[in-house]
Order: structure tokens, then C-alpha cells, then sequence
């Protein structure tokens, strides 16, 4: 048994009820074990003990009255999980499978696609089994305020910065926003992500997609290759899969194929994104809407049958284990050559494993989809400076970015013996880091 084996049955021991938090921290450490071996301090600190078990949790309840003057109770989270590189940086998810397994599993991840971002902002996830989907605006309204009033006593713009994710958008950003500057009596960059006119960053929206798409077209160029002419598919239909769909048609390629929680859209011919974004940003409607105007387009319900469609380029922008051994192992089958990760631990496992094992180019989110999170840097930047950057200045910040950030994992992955392995290179890099960080602070 290495050191490595050892921390990881202890920490099964100790959070026995976590399995989506032990299924990413198990992959993480089974990079590390090289990494140790060159840095026996860290051992002898303990670095690992302290990494994986977060700084502080808080966990609150958030009543509120729905339309028909019934009350409302949902759970409230906060994983502040690392600080060891600056104050905690990391989105809030609304959905009904939100607890703190899951939260500890995004914020773990955070912490590392923090630290590959090469910003000084710690590791944090939180957010609520809140669904605002069907829900009023008046509804989330008061459900956002309600969060906040509690949420505000442990964040801040040295301490806390919180962002979007699943079922957080521009409208429940910006009640989260109105209800911290009333109850503060401070107008600073406590949240990013804002609206334009009250100092958000151009560009933020579009983060998170466009970032996966920069990254990958970086790992193409290395091969010789280009998006141009590429067929992509593309799971969900929300923030990053929207944008990342925008940006890779911009570039040359066509998304024959999109999902949602209900199902998936087919056109071999390629699939209208202005569309999309009018059916989910603006109607907040299912995708099987989109066959009102396109109704020669194939619509399946369920969304996993997405994966068994023949495509060069698969980019899961959903949600975690959407896409598992089965499904990997029918893109590859049919040929996919890359596959980028635009959400947050999409792969499975095993998926994950199948996917190094066939040689294609496996992008793990922590690295492919980290141009969210580094553009919200961009907007603390421009907020506490007063300055508000052009759109292109932000897009070409994001991109030099994204192109550094696929470098750095594709350098150490070399460096450690395990060239074009960018999960250990993205584990490696970004662990590094953030332990030189720990051990430089003493024992906190
Ligand atoms: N927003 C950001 O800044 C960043 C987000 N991410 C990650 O990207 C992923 C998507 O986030 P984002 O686009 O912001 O979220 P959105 O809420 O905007 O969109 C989520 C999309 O995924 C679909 N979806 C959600 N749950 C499931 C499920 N269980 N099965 C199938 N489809 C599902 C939704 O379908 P439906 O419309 O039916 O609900 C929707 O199309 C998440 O993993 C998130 O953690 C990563 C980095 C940054
Ligand atoms: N949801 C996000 C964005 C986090 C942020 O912009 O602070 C992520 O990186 O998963």
C-alpha cells in the first residue's frame, strides 16, 4: 500500500455516505502517486490529509413562499474547500440533486482548475436542491433573496467570490446580486457573472464555451489538425453548450446534435444555435421545441442516446456522469477522435479510462472548461479597477488563457511520464501548485 492508498481508504472511511466526492478524489490521487515520490515533504506535512478535507462547510436553510402563499424549505450550501492561492472562487448550482457530496466533488475539482488557471483564487462550490426550472420569476426572486440573507454572512470579495452553474443564470445572479448590496450596503464584486450594466465583464457569458473550444483547437493545432469540416455533438443545451456550439460553428465545424434533460435534437446538416439560445435563454422551453421551425430535425427523448450519433468531436456540457463506459465506448466505435470535457466530471470513470485507453484526445474539465472561471477573474479585474475592457480585449485574455492552460498540462504530462495523459498532466500541474502553497503557510 502506497501513501496514496492509504489516504484514499481513510478518506473512504470518513465520508462513507460521499460516493461522487470519493469517485473524483480516488481519480485525482491515482495521478499523484508519482508526484510524492519526488516530493516526500509533502507527505511528511501531509499535504494530502489537508487537501482533501475542506476548509469549511456550511450548510443553512433557505425558507421562502411560493405564488400560492405555500412555504417553501430548501437546503443551503457553501464548500469553501482551499484558500491555500487566494480567497475561494467557485460557482452555485440550483438542482434538486445538489448535496454535499456532489459540492465536494465540483469544489475539489475547483480547487485544482483554480490553481491551472494560473490566478490567485482558491477552490469553493455551493448552491441549493432548489430547482427554478417551472418556477416564477417572482418565485426565484424570492427564493435568491432568501439564499443570500444567509449566504452573505460568509462570503466577499477578499473571502468568497461566487459564479453561475447549473440552474444559475443572469436572472438569478442578479437577484443573488441586489439582495448582497441590500443587506451589505455594499456595492463591491461579491458574485461574477453580473449583467453588463451593473458591472459584469463582456465575454462571461460566453466564458465557459468559448474556453472549451479555444483549448481544444489548441490541442488540434498541435496535431496538425483544425475544426474546420469537423462534426460535433454537443450534450446539454444551456450556458457552456450554447456558447461552445457558437463558437466551434465560427471556427468551421457543424453540431449535428444537442440534448437536455428531456432529449436530444439530430440534423446531420447542422443545428441552428440562434434557435437554441431563443428556446433556452430566451423561452426556457425543452429542445424538442426547436422542431417547431425545424421539423424535418430528429428528436429522441433521453438524452443518452446522444452519444451512440457518428461524430469527430464529442463535447459533454451537462452535467456529471452523463456520459459513461457504454457510451465512450459507442463514440468510439464510431470513430469520435476528441472529446473535451465543457462540463464539470461529465466522463465516468470508466469512461474516462476507456477513453486514454483508445488513444483519442481526452480534455478533462478541470482544464477544458476553466475559461468560466477565468474570465470572472477578468471581471473582479475590471470591477475593482472601474475599467470595463472591450470584448475583444476579454475574448483574447481568454484565449492566450486557454492556449496556456493546455501547455502547462501538455508540459507536465511529458515531464512525468505520461505524455498526452492530460488528466495526470491537469492533476499534476494543478496539485503542484496549491501543495508549494500549503507548505509554504505551515500547518493551517
Ligand atoms: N456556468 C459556468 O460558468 C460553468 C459551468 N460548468 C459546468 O458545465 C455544466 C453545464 O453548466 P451550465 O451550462 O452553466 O448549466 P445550465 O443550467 O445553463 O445548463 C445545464 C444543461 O444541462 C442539462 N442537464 C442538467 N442536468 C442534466 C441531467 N441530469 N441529464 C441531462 N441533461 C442535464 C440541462 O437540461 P435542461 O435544460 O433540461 O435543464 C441544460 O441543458 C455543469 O457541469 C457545470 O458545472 C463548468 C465551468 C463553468
Ligand atoms: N461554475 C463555474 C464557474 C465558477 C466561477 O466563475 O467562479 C465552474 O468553474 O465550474
Amino acid at each position: 500500500m502506497t501513501y496514496v492508498d492509504d489516504v484514499l481508504e481513510e478518506l473512504k472511511r470518513k465520508n462513507p455516505y460521499e460516493p461522487e466526492f470519493i469517485q473524483t478524489a480516488t481519480e485525482i490521487l491515482r495521478c499523484l502517486n508519482v508526484v510524492f515520490e519526488r516530493h516526500p515533504e509533502f507527505q511528511e506535512a501531509k499535504i494530502l490529509e489537508r487537501f482533501l478535507e475542506p476548509e469549511r462547510v456550511v450548510m443553512f436553510r433557505v425558507p421562502w413562499v411560493d405564488d400560492n402563499g405555500e412555504v417553501q424549505v430548501n437546503r443551503g450550501f457553501r464548500v469553501q474547500f482551499n484558500s491555500a492561492l487566494g480567497p475561494y472562487k467557485g460557482g452555485l448550482r440550483f438542482h434538486e440533486t445538489v448535496n454535499l457530496s456532489i459540492l465536494k466533488l465540483l469544489g475539489l475539482e475547483q480547487i485544482l482548475k483554480n490553481s491551472l488557471t494560473g490566478m490567485s483564487i482558491g477552490g469553493a462550490k455551493g448552491g441549493s436542491d432548489f430547482n427554478p426550472k417551472g418556477r416564477s420569476d417572482a418565485e426565484v426572486m424570492r427564493f435568491c433573496q432568501s439564499f443570500m440573507t444567509e449566504l452573505r454572512n460568509f462570503i466577499g470579495p477578499d473571502v468568497d467570490v461566487p459564479a453561475g452553474d447549473i440552474g444559475v443564470g443572469l436572472r438569478e445572479v442578479g437577484y443573488l446580486f441586489g439582495q448582497y448590496n441590500r443587506i451589505a450596503n455594499r456595492h463591491t464584486c461579491v458574485l461574477t457573472g453580473s449583467g453588463i450594466e451593473y458591472g459584469g465583464s463582456l465575454v462571461r457569458r460566453e466564458a465557459t464555451g468559448y474556453g472549451l473550444i479555444y483549448i481544444l483547437e489548441e490541442a488540434l493545432r498541435a496535431r496538425g489538425e483544425f475544426l474546420e469540416g469537423k462534426k460535433i455533438i454537443v450534450s446539454g443545451s444551456g450556458n457552456v453548450a450554447i456558447y461552445a456550439a457558437e463558437k466551434a460553428i465560427q471556427l468551421g465545424a457543424t453540431v449535428i446534435a444537442m440534448s437536455d434533460s428531456k432529449g436530444y435534437i439530430y440534423d446531420e446538416n447542422g443545428i441552428s444555435i440562434p434557435f437554441v439560445k431563443h428556446i433556452k435563454e430566451e423561452e426556457r422551453k425543452c429542445i424538442y421545441e426547436y422542431l417547431n421551425d425545424f421539423p424535418d430535425t430528429i428528436y429522441k427523448e433521453g438524452s443518452y442516446g446522444l452519444w451512440s450519433i457518428k461524430c469527430d468531436i464529442a463535447l459533454p456540457c451537462a452535467t456529471q456522469n452523463e456520459l459513461d463506459e457504454d457510451s465512450a465506448r459507442k463514440l468510439i466505435d464510431n470513430g469520435v477522435k476528441y472529446v473535451a470535457e465543457g462540463a464539470n466530471k461529465p466522463s465516468t470513470p470508466e469512461a474516462t479510462k476507456l477513453f486514454l485507453k483508445s488513444g483519442l484526445m481526452f480534455l478533462p474539465g478541470k482544464a477544458a472548461n476553466a475559461g468560466g472561471v477565468t474570465t470572472s477573474v477578468l471581471e473582479m479585474a475590471q470591477r475593482s479597477s472601474n475599467m470595463h475592457w472591450s470584448f475583444d480585449e476579454v475574448d483574447s485574455r481568454l484565449k492566450r488563457n486557454m492556449v496556456e492552460i493546455y501547455r502547462n498540462i501538455d508540459k507536465m504530462a511529458k515531464e512525468y511520464g505520461f505524455e498526452g495523459n492530460y488528466v495526470v498532466g491537469a492533476n499534476i500541474a494543478g496539485f503542484i501548485k496549491v501543495a508549494k502553497a500549503m507548505m509554504a503557510q505551515g500547518i493551517v
